[in-house]
């Protein structure tokens, strides 16, 4: 076996097939498949060694000179994770952070997803090489932001399937690289397969709660996103999560991790494989109490498909579980199969002078040019809601600047964050304008209003010309394992930002933190100037604002999800998983809400003003017969994957004012087709263009496919329909075409229906059977 560079940690050894005991075997023998290889070096493993093999922390087998390998590390906009091993200092302390995913999201840009994730993976490989880090990573996060109390929001890009589809295929590429190149990058993996977006609400907990919902919900809603990992960008992982999904734990589930994942979705690459969440097979026994005993647990989830168990409970139980015949070998080897074909094609078992990546080292990480492009993510994500044209500021002598978030470093980042290079808070980049800068932070953003903090607030305020107030939630208010409980600002805020707007000066607040928050008393304020929205913007994110306040850069992300009115959490429960209005649900997300938002889904104003044009000829009327006959024809084996246009329709966008600016084409759908009701409008194409000059053009070209243009039925079957539809360009819309789809409908892909002998439970009496205990060890149970 041969260490690398000497350090200590999870990762200092990989196997040595140059000198090591099996270097003649199979599994050193590159000209083999990955299958081969790994089927040649099972057939080696006892019983013991495989279930040892099971966990996520998976000793190796060092008579045969295999190393332990860690399988969790965790990179969601940059590398980080439990098992990520950051030095304290010099070399490998740090690397790039990136913004949210809610914030990237914002920038509706893929290109500056798949730039941000081949960084990542590269700085990943450097990691890795120096032993800090693994070779797959448990990102992304993409089930759709469905609830606006969901405390872990942030790390996905919001609200809507299509966007979350485009996003992760553009985020997979740059982690895994061309699914061609003879070695991965890095191994990405989707979850939390399928269902999840509830910590802890109103009794209820991520570990226990079962998420009823309906096929058509899953199919358009819960699982584009999944399809678009397995089915189209051959992403290498998933993981289950830990709640039940219409009665059956995901992880134990043969109906969602074979039948829809493995066979419909075609994912049935031996490399690839699906990891638990991290207990989660624990969580089959209990709280879910799907499975009598611990053994049958452990065999209900490894019989279903779930071949890495976060956790221990796979080492601990799987022996007991063979003794009692539950589970026969062939899944084991299966599961390792999958393990180590997959760690394989990651280059693990092969001399590092063959790999392409081995050779990078710390100069590969923070990078000039990653910095940059963290700086760019977080222009392109912050948002503009408001604006009385006090933006960008000009002619002033003094800034005032407040608010919890006003000298943010940590609070930047959001959650699953590494180290970042640095921290540039809002102040820090205020501080080095040509100005004169009075900060006072005033009462904490979820803070406390009796406290002396608003003293200093007053006199910075009375000096400055313009009032900045910077800040929201952050991750004391939404958090894995901590939902919302309002949508309004909370602590003080509102307090002092209508005391600092009392002053009559120019006033300018933003909004801060991953979940929305009911601006309408900002909005409503006429003594506010402007209004904007940053997320969580990552290690540069202060710079990103202040220039975009000063005009350096020009504003253009839009709105990944919709801020709904404070009173939307009384009105319809977290656990109400129906996307479509009921008698006590208004509906959810911009698709179905039947309220009025307090901002849209793809809100975002500019410096200038933009105009469109469809610009592309489009026919009156399309035949759904001939639309099939020419899908067939292109021998497409997903009907849905089937252009509906053969060219690209063209959206020519004029900039109609005085400033540069990037514009962000949105395309939306809407009509009467398919089955009722009909949602408002659904988002089929979007396309970033970048900096259009005052008086000039760009131009988006936009690619719907049949399934954009498709419905999903009841039974979860996807459909094109006979009906009236209309493309519309931006929310105003800045542009619309008409046109009629006739003839018969076609089933585009149909749904395979759930095992009539489905074995369910009903969803638990909440509170009951969680478990209390830190990660690994079974402890005690709430009775
Ligand atoms: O005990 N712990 O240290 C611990 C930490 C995080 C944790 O969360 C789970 O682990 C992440 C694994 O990627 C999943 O996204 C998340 O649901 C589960 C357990």
């Amino acid at each position: 076996m041969l260490a690398l560079l000497g350090a200590n940690g999870a990762y200092a050894l990989f196997p040595d097939c140059v000198n090591g005991p099996l270097k003649n075997n199979t599994i050193c023998d590159t000209s083999k498949s990955p299958v081969e290889r790994a089927k040649a070096l099972i057939s080696l493993y006892t019983i013991e060694e495989k279930i040892n093999a099971t966990g996520s922390t998976a000793p190796g087998v060092p008579r045969l000179g295999i190393p332990g390998y860690e399988w969790w590390s965790e990179g969601l906009h940059g590398i980080a994770g439990p098992y990520t091993n950051f030095s304290d200092s010099g070399d490998y302390s740090y690397s790039t952070s990136f913004p949210q995913p809610i914030t990237m999201g914002a920038a509706f840009d893929d290109e500056l997803i798949t730039a941000v994730a081949t960084v990542i993976s590269t700085e990943a490989r450097a990691f890795n090489n120096a032993n800090r880090t693994g070779l797959d990573f448990w990102t992304p996060n993409i089930n759709p932001f469905r609830d606006p109390r969901w405390g872990r929001g942030q790390e996905t890009p919001g609200e809507d399937p299509f966007h979350l589809s485009s996003y992760v295929h553009a985020l997979i590429n740059g982690l895994q690289g061309d699914p061609s190149d003879p070695y991965k990058r890095v191994v990405a993996t989707c979850k939390h397969y399928a269902g999840y977006d509830i910590e802890s609400w109103n009794g209820n907990y991520r570990y226990q709660f079962d998420a009823q919902i309906s096929s058509q919900d899953l199919v358009e809603y819960y699982l584009p996103s999944f399809q678009s990992c397995a089915r189209d960008s051959n992403v290498g992982a998933f993981m289950c999560s830990y709640n039940s999904l219409n009665g059956v734990p995901t992880c134990a589930d043969p109906y969602l991790l074979q039948t829809i994942l493995r066979e419909h979705w075609g994912w049935t690459n031996e490399e690839q494989w699906v990891t638990s969440d991290c207990d989660a097979i624990q969580n089959v026994y209990l709280p879910h109490e799907w499975s009598a005993t611990r053994e049958q647990a452990v065999a209900d989830s490894l019989n279903a498909g779930t071949d890495i168990d976060c956790g221990t409970y796979y080492p601990n139980h799987l022996p007991a579980a063979y003794d009692q015949g539950l589970f026969n070998e062939s899944v084991i080897d299966q599961a390792l199969i999958r393990q180590y074909s997959s760690l394989i094609r990651l280059g693990w078992f092969d001399a590092p002078e063959q790999q392409p990546y081995r050779q990078l080292d710390f100069s590969a990480v923070a990078t000039k040019s990653s910095q940059e492009l963290a700086y760019k993510a977080a222009v392109e994500g912050i948002v503009l809601l408001k604006n009385d044209g006090v933006l960008p500021l000009s002619s002033f002598s003094s800034l005032g600047i407040f608010g919890d978030w006003a000298n943010a470093t940590e609070q930047l980042l959001g959650n699953y964050a590494g180290q970042p290079t640095y921290l540039h808070s809002p102040l820090w980049a205020a501080q080095r304008l040509n100005t004169t800068v009075h900060y006072a932070r005033g009462p904490g953003g979820q803070g406390d209003p009796t406290t002396n903090s608003w003293l200093n607030v007053w006199p910075a305020a009375h000096a400055s010309d313009v009032i900045i107030y910077i800040g929201g939630i952050d991750n004391s208010v939404e958090a894995e394992g901590n939902d919302r409980v309002s949508l309004s600002w909370t602590g003080a805020q509102l307090d002092v930002i209508g005391q600092l707007a009392s002053y009559g000066k120019p006033m300018i607040v933003v909004q801060m933190g991953g979940g929305q928050i009911d601006s309408s008393p900002i909005v409503n304020n006429p003594n506010i100037s402007a209004l904007l929205w940053g997320g969580y913007p990552g290690q540069d994110g202060g710079v990103a604002i202040m220039d975009i306040i000063m005009g350096k850069a020009a504003p253009a992300g839009r709105l990944p999800l919709t801020q709904y009115p404070a009173k939307y959490i009384n009105e319809v429960p977290m656990t109400d998983m129906a996307l479509r209005p009921g008698p006590n649900n208004p509906g959810r997300t911009y698709k179905w809400y039947n309220g009025s938002a307090v901002f849209e889904f793809g809100s975002g104003l500019h410096y200038t003003n933009f105009s469109a044009d469809i610009i592309s000829d489009m026919k009156e009327t399309y035949d759904i017969a001939s639309l099939m006959q020419a899908c067939q024809a292109s021998n497409e084996k997903y009907p849905d994957r089937c252009p509906f246009n053969s060219e690209p329709i063209q959206v020519e966008v004029k900039n109609t004012g005085k400033r540069a600016s990037d514009y962000v084409t949105l395309a939306y759908l809407a009509g009467e087709f398919g089955p009722k009701p009909y949602p408002k409008k659904s988002l089929v194409a979007y396309q970033r263009l970048f900096s259009i000059s005052s008086e000039s053009s760009g131009i988006a070209k936009l690619n719907l496919t049949l399934g954009s243009l498709s419905r999903v039925d009841e039974r979860g079957n996807r459909v094109l329909y006979p009906g009236d539809y209309s493309l519309l360009i931006d929310n105003g819309p800045l542009a619309m075409v008409n046109f009629t789809l006739t003839g018969e409908e076609m089933v585009l892909d149909e749904w395979p229906q759930p095992p009539k002998d489905r074995k369910a439970k009903g969803t638990k009496e909440v509170g009951k059977g969680y478990f209390v205990g830190g990660f690994g060890s079974e402890q005690s149970v709430i009775e």
